[in-house]
């Protein structure tokens, strides 16, 4: 299946204020795509409408061929489209690989069936176990998730939300709250996540922005202002003036 994400016109209206403006976006299978923009440019409103949190005042969402503007937030799950969110008290409670079995087990239907095949608990120990590679944390396996850093926190997240199997992955300021050495760490893990994932990311830290993105969308004020490569957006002078200039003079 082409399992390209684009939205047609994309809106979101609250009483007369428009968060969101025939929003027009296409994003390539494997992209690594960042949003970029001065806040309250709708970036995360986007997203939103994107995972169904929120429904659209109007324009559509297509998930490859399908169209899914309607659909509910946990069939986009289903089809492959998921973001992170922040663990909650059961899996904070847990060990790291527990929590990733916890929800390879809840995709496959498994968590609350009381009988398991010996199959079907070895095969989820083995992805477990590929997910901990992945994301850079078999050292981390046997420590409950709330006693280790913000940043590999936010690896476990990412790994929850890997074990749904997405097509695309949307994260929204991954690194928001982390020392700035453990940034990095995290997006060096995102970029080499496997390219058959689409990963969507929101992100204030224009370092981070221009080292990991290869293809940049610039909101301002509910619409795009401009796409491009880092660097067609490093040479945008009008980008400057509305958001770059404006970034960088608050680091
Ligand atoms: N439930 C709501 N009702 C009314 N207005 C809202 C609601 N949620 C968000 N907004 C407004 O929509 C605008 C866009 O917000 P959004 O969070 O999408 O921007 P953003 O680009 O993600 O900003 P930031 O970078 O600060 O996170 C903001 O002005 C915000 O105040």
């Amino acid at each position: 299946m082409n399992t390209t994400l684009r939205t047609e016109g994309l809106t979101k209206i609250w009483g007369a204020f428009k968060a969101n403006s025939d929003v027009s976006l296409t994003f390539a299978p494997g992209a690594r795509h960042a949003l970029i923009g001065p806040n309250g440019a709708g970036k995360t409103t986007f997203i939103n409408l994107l995972t169904g949190a929120l429904p659209a005042t109007a324009g559509k969402v297509f998930f490859g061929d399908r169209e899914i503007t309607g659909l509910p937030q946990h069939q986009r799950v289903k089809l492959g489209m998921t973001r992170t969110f922040q663990i909650n008290t059961l899996f904070a409670g847990l060990t790291v690989l527990e929590s990733i079995i916890l929800a390879i087990s809840e995709r496959e239907g498994l968590q609350t069936a009381w009988y398991k095949t010996v199959e079907q608990q070895t095969a989820a120990i083995e992805e477990a176990g590929q997910l901990l590679t992945t994301l850079k944390l078999s050292a981390d396996a046997n420590t409950v998730t709330r006693n280790l850093p913000y940043g590999k926190q936010r690896l476990v997240e990412i790994a929850l939300a890997l074990a749904t199997k997405p097509k695309v992955l949307l994260l929204d300021e991954p690194a928001a709250g982390i020392p700035s050495a453990e940034s990095a760490e995290l997006f060096e893990v995102i970029a080499q996540l496997p390219r058959e994932v689409t990963i969507v990311f929101i992100e204030h830290d224009m370092g981070l922005v221009f080292r990991f993105a290869e293809r940049i969308t610039v909101m301002v004020g509910g619409k795009v202002f401009t796409e491009g490569t880092p660097a067609e957006i490093a040479a945008d002078k009008r980008v400057k003036e509305v958001y770059l200039g404006e970034a960088e003079h608050e680091e």
